[in-house]
Parts: C-alpha cells; structure tokens; sequence
C-alpha cells in the first residue's frame, strides 16, 4: 500500500468523527513526523490563555477548558479551608486507601468508615487507622463526618443507601468519586437530600496511583462536577477536596459525562480493549508457530516496557518517530484498519453504558455476597492463561529481580 493511499484510508476514517479540520491536520502531522528525527520532540509547554487565580483557560486543540492545580492550594489553605470539617471516607478499596491517606497526610481531620471486621476493616488498621478514633462502622463515622465521601463499591452504595440516608443531614457534603450512583438513579434508587450539596471527584486512575504519585510529589489528574449547589461554595469545596485527596490538575464535568466517558474507558482502551487486542495478538502468534516468550515480548513486554510509555511522555508521534521507518509505515497503513473494526465495538459499548445496560450488570453482578471469590477465580483464569505466565517468567528476568 502506498502512503498516499494509507494516508487516504486514513483520512476516510477520521473524517467520519466529524471534523474534516482535524484530519487533514493529524495526517499531516503524521507524514511530518515520518522525516523527523526525534531530537525534535522536546517537551513544550502550552502556555495558559487566562490565568486567574485558581483557574487556567486552556486551549486543548481548539477547544477551550478550564483547568484547576493544586499549586493554588497550599497545605496552608487547604488546612484552613476545611478546617470544621471532618472527612468521613466511607469504604476503603483502591479509592478509599488513597483518597485517605492522602488528605490525612496533608493535615486534614479525617475518619474512615467500614464494615467491622471486613478485609477493608482490616486493612484501614494496616495503614494506621485507629479503631474508635479515626475507624469506625459505616454509619457512626459519617454522623461523625461533615463531609461525606462515599467511596464503597458502586454495587455497595446501592444496598446501604437506605442506611446512609438518614445520616446525610443538612449541612453536610455528599461526595463521590462517580456519577454511577447519581445518574443511573433509576437502578440504584439513591436520591441525595435536596439539601445538601452533591459533587464529585474522580482521579482518572487507580487509587493505587493516587497515592503513589502523591508521595512522589506530583498528582493525579481528576474530574470534578456539582450535581447540587445549596450553599453557592460546592465548585469551591469540590475543587478543595480534589486538592485534598491528591489531584494535581483538576478538570470539570457533569456527573452524566463522568460516569459514561469513564465506564466506556474502562470496557474499552484502558482494560478490556486492551485485554483482547493483547490476547488476540498473542494467540496468533502462537497459533503461527512463535514460543510463548517471542509472543509475549512482541505484544506485552515491548509495549509496557518501550513504546508506550514514549506515548505518555510525548504522545504518539514521538514513539512513532522513535520506530523504524519500515515500523512506521506498517503501522500507519494499519491503523484504519483497527480503527473501522474498533470504532463499531465502542460505538455497541457507548449504547451499553448509555442506556444502563452495563450499570445494571455491574450493579447485579457486584451485589452477590461472594463477589470477591467470584472475582478472584476469574482473576485467576487470566493469571493462569499462557500469555501471563510467560509474562511472569519474562518479568522475573528484570535486573530488579536479582537484587538481594
Ligand atoms: N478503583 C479505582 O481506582 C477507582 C474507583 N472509582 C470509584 O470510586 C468508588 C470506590 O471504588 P473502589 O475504591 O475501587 O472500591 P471497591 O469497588 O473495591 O469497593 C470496596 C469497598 O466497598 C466495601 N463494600 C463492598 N460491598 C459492601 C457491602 N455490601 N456493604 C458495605 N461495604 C461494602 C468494601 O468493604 P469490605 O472490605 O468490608 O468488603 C470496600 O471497603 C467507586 O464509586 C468507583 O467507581 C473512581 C476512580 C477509580
Ligand atoms: C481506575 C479507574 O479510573 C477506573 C478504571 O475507571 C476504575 O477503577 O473504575
Ligand atoms: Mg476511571
Ligand atoms: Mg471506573
């Protein structure tokens, strides 16, 4: 195929999302970028239109958003902000653990609330959580708590919502970290008080991450959205609890807009997607007659390992750039091909999350009292697949691995 063909193909595909402009620009810039070297790819910076105290006017390719950092917000601050306020972080999984810690370690008076003697309970005593001091059962911490954030599983917020409730009394914040429960409203029957505010913080990634880069210094990026403004200060507090919990930049939404764009995310490129697309590489591969190790480094090992962290440094040109020429141009023919058969599974998936579909096989599923164990068998298949047990023996090769 020639490039002018597999620019064309290309250009055919991106012109089906809508924006001639946009396309005729991408392309461009990929065949800019078969030439270039890649000392061109220094990081630049895009410099703010407005800057305000506490919000920056960005221009993300031609349209502009709003933009919060958490450098407007010093301890200082943040301390004397939420000074009468007691955080109650209700359930701690992946959330809940790096939400916590991080506005606990920032000064913030805050107590965890979980079901006694669970594997959360538990676990919240690991990390230094004191029983009848900053750990309590699910209902006494959050009528301890002003602000409640109610990081249970989504599944859990249903069943105890009833419980809840009556606890969430004027005056007090109802936060999430999702807009499920708000918006899939007619699955999960929770109705917030009409008089309380309701908003949202959602860190676009593992709690897991949410702590580790808050120890390094840095932050996650999050979402932040008001579902309800009693008190005119709910965007204000919103942005000072993303601040709390660890954010590092702080973009708005709607608690609609959150909660779809992340469960299509989740299905789609940063989980399942990717699941299938390594599986389906590795098996034929194997089914062509390469060993498990070749198949692994070429579909796993080498893209975690080399090429797709140069597309969070710098984006996909510069790991493009970074590649051979013959790389490149297989690559570039190529993607319409995955685009076309891609883009119809994410459109079935957006209808999906759109019309609840996938919020009530969540809800369903995640309701069952033995949801761990179920999980944990499933989790096991995958562990115990080929693919990841060469995976394993791939990784224990790694130089760290031979440190005593
Ligand atoms: N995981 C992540 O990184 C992200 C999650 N979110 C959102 O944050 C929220 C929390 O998610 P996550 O941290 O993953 O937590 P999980 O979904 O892993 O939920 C774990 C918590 O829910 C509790 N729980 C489960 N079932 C019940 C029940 N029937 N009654 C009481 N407690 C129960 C568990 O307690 P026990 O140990 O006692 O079972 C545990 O504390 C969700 O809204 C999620 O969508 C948002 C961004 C990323
Ligand atoms: C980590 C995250 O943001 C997810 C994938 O959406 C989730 O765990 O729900
Ligand atoms: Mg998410
Ligand atoms: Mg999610």
């Amino acid at each position: 195929m020639s490039f002018r063909n597999s620019s064309r193909m290309a250009m055919k595909a991106l012109r089906t999302i809508g924006s001639r402009r946009l396309a005729t620009r991408n392309i461009s810039v990929m065949s800019r970028n078969i030439a270039a070297s890649t000392t061109r790819f220094a990081p630049r910076l895009t410099t703010p239109m407005v800057q305000s105290r506490g919000m920056r006017v960005m221009d993300f390719a031609g349209a502009k958003e709003n933009v919060w950092e958490r450098s407007d917000w010093p301890r200082e601050k943040l301390v004397d902000y939420f000074k009468n306020d007691t955080l109650a972080i209700i359930g701690y999984g992946s959330q809940g653990h790096g939400q916590g810690l991080n506005a606990r370690d920032q000064g913030l008076n805050v107590v965890v609330g979980v079901r006694k003697d669970g594997a959360s309970w538990k676990q919240a005593i690991e990390d230094g959580w004191v029983p009848g001091k900053t750990l309590f059962p699910v209902e006494e911490a959050i009528s301890k708590g002003t602000i409640i954030m109610n990081l249970l599983s989504d599944a859990a917020q249903t069943e105890t919502w009833p419980k809840i409730a009556p606890h969430i009394t004027k005056g007090k914040t109802l936060y999430f970290s999702h807009g499920f429960s708000v918006i899939f409203k007619d699955q999960t029957n929770i109705h917030p008080p009409k008089d309380v505010d309701v908003i949202l913080v959602a860190p676009k990634g593992s709690g897991r991450t949410v702590r580790t880069l808050f120890k390094e210094g840095r932050g996650i990026n999050s979402s932040f959205a008001v579902y309800q403004d009693v008190t005119g200060k709910a965007q204000e507090k919103a942005i000072g609890l993303a601040v709390a919990v660890g954010s590092g930049f702080i973009y708005q939404t709607t608690f609609k807009k959150e909660v779809v764009s992340d469960l299509v995310g989740e299905r789609g490129c940063l989980m399942g997607g990717i699941n299938g697309l390594f599986l389906a590489q590795y098996q034929v591969l194997r089914e062509r007659g390469h060993s498990p190790a070749e198949a692994f480094n070429e579909t796993v090992e080498e893209a975690t390992q080399s090429l797709y962290p140069l597309i969070g440094k710098y984006g996909l040109d510069y790991m493009f750039a970074a590649c051979s020429t013959t790389a490149r141009r297989g690559a570039i023919d190529w993607t319409s091909r995955f685009y076309e058969a891609n883009k119809k599974v994410l459109n079935d998936l957006y209808d999906n999350v759109e019309n609840g579909n996938e919020a009530k096989r969540s809800l369903e599923y995640n309701s069952a009292p033995n949801y761990r164990e179920l999980y944990d068998k499933e989790l096991e298949e995958i562990r115990n697949l080929e693919i990841w047990k060469a995976g394993e023996t791939v990784r224990s090769l790694r130089p760290e691995h031979n440190k005593h």
